[in-house]
C-alpha cells in the first residue's frame, strides 16, 4: 500500500488497503463453522459476516453510528423529457427528506441509521436546515446533449467534496442514495461508456416511463454517447455524460473505502458511482456490501461487472439509499451470528458422530 494519495486521472485519491486478509479469513471461517448449526446452514449470512469481519479487520465486526448521506442534484439533460416528472420534483423532495416524509427517511429511523442530505447540485436555492449539507456546484448540470454536463473543473470539486464529507461523519457504515430527475440517464450513459455496454441494455424506464418515452429516451441517448465519443477516461466520462450527485457520491465511496467504512450500495445510480470510483480508485468495491437489485434494468450489469451478489430482490426502484436500508438488518444479524452464537463448546455439543 502506498502512503501518500495517488495521482489519478488528475485527482488526487487517497489509497485503499486490500480487505482480504487469508489468515483472519480462515479465523472467521473456523469461528462460524463452530457455531452450533450444521457447517454452512446459514448460507450466504455466513459469507456476509466473514465479509464484514474482513472489511473491519476483527473477528467480531460491529455496525456503530451508521450513516446515510442523501446526494440530490439537478440534471440539465431532463430538458429533453427523459423522465417522467419534473426536475422540480428534485427540490421538492429535498423539503420533503428535511420532513422526515420519504421512505429513506421511514426506514433510516425503523432502523436506527442517521440521514443528512447533501444539496450536490440542485436547481433551487435551500434555507439553511438541520439536516441539510450545502455542498451545492452549480444549480444542476448542463444538457449533455449539447455540451459536457460538467467542466472539468466542477466535476473534481464535486468529488472532492464528496470525499470532504467523510472527514467529519461518525460511524463505521456508509449509506450513499441520491434524488435527481434525470439521473438514471446519467447513471445509463456511465456504465456504458465506462463499462462498454451496450447502450439499449443500460437504458430503463427510471420513474416508470411508458414504452414511447422509453424508446426517446434510448435515442436521446445514442445522440448524447455519439456527441461525447472522445470522454473516455472516468474523469473525462464523469464530466461530459454528468452527474453532480453522481461525482460527489464516488467521492464520498473513495474516502469512505480508505477509512474501511463498510459501504452498504443501494441501487442503480449508486452503483453507477461505485463504478466510477472503482475505476478512480481501485480497490473501493472491495468494501462494498450490495443491498439490493434494482428493477432498472442496467444493474443486473453493473452487478455483473462489479462481482456482486446483492443481499435482497424486491423490484424496487425508488434510489434515496432505501434498498441499502431495507438490507440493513441482515448486517445486523451476520454481526449477531459472530458475536453472541454460542460455539460447540461453549454449548458442550459434541458433533463429531
Ligand atoms: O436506485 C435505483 O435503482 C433507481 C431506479 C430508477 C429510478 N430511481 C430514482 O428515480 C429518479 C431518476 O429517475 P429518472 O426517470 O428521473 O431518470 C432518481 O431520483 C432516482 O433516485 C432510482
Ligand atoms: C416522487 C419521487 C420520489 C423519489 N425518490 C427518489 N427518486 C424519486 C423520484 C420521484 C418522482
Amino acid at each position: 500500500m502506498s502512503p501518500h494519495p495517488e495521482q489519478c486521472d488528475t485527482l488526487i485519491v487517497p489509497p485503499i488497503a486490500a480487505p482480504a486478509n487469508p489468515e483472519l479469513s480462515a479465523r472467521l471461517q473456523a469461528a462460524l463453522d463452530n457455531k452450533t448449526k450444521p457447517r454452512g446452514s446459514l448460507g450466504r449470512l455466513e459469507g456476509l459476516a466473514l465479509r464484514l469481519g474482513l472489511i473491519q479487520g476483527r473477528l467480531l465486526p460491529a455496525l456503530e453510528q451508521p450513516q446515510i448521506l442523501v446526494f440530490a442534484a439537478d440534471h440539465g439533460l431532463a430538458a429533453q423529457g427523459v423522465s417522467a416528472y419534473p426536475s422540480t420534483v428534485t427540490a421538492q423532495m429535498v423539503h420533503n427528506f428535511l420532513r422526515g416524509g420519504a421512505a429513506i427517511n421511514v426506514f433510516a429511523r425503523q432502523h436506527g441509521l442517521a440521514l443528512q442530505v447533501v444539496d450536490a447540485g440542485v436547481d433551487a436555492d435551500f434555507a439553511p436546515a438541520a439536516g441539510l449539507l450545502d455542498r451545492k456546484i452549480r444549480r444542476g448540470t448542463r444538457n449533455a446533449l449539447h455540451q459536457p454536463a460538467m467542466t472539468a473543473t466542477e466535476c473534481r470539486q464535486a468529488l472532492a467534496r464528496g470525499m470532504e464529507l467523510l472527514d467529519t461523519l461518525p460511524g463505521n457504515l456508509l449509506v450513499v442514495g441520491e434524488m435527481g430527475i434525470g439521473n438514471t440517464s446519467a447513471a445509463s450513459l456511465l456504465l456504458a461508456r465506462l463499462g462498454r455496454v451496450p447502450l439499449a441494455e443500460c437504458t430503463g424506464r427510471g420513474t416508470g416511463l411508458d414504452d414511447a418515452a422509453l424508446a426517446r429516451k434510448h435515442r436521446v441517448l445514442e445522440q448524447v454517447l455519439a456527441r461525447h465519443e472522445p470522454a473516455r477516461t472516468p474523469l473525462a466520462a464523469l464530466a461530459a455524460l454528468g452527474g453532480l450527485e453522481i461525482a460527489m457520491m464516488a467521492g464520498a465511496l473513495i474516502r469512505a473505502a480508505s477509512q474501511r467504512r463498510i459501504l452498504l450500495m443501494d441501487g442503480f445510480i449508486a452503483g453507477v458511482a461505485l463504478l466510477v470510483a472503482e475505476q478512480l480508485a481501485p480497490g473501493t468495491r472491495q468494501y462494498a456490501i450490495f443491498g439490493h437489485r434494482s428493477a432498472e434494468p442496467g444493474h443486473r450489469h453493473l452487478l455483473r461487472l462489479l462481482d456482486a451478489e446483492p443481499l435482497l430482490e424486491l423490484d424496487l426502484r425508488l434510489g434515496e439509499g432505501s434498498g441499502a436500508v431495507l438490507a440493513y438488518p441482515l448486517l445486523q444479524s451476520a454481526c449477531a451470528l459472530l458475536g453472541e452464537m454460542a460455539s460447540f463448546a461453549d454449548a458442550g455439543i459434541r458433533p463429531e458422530a
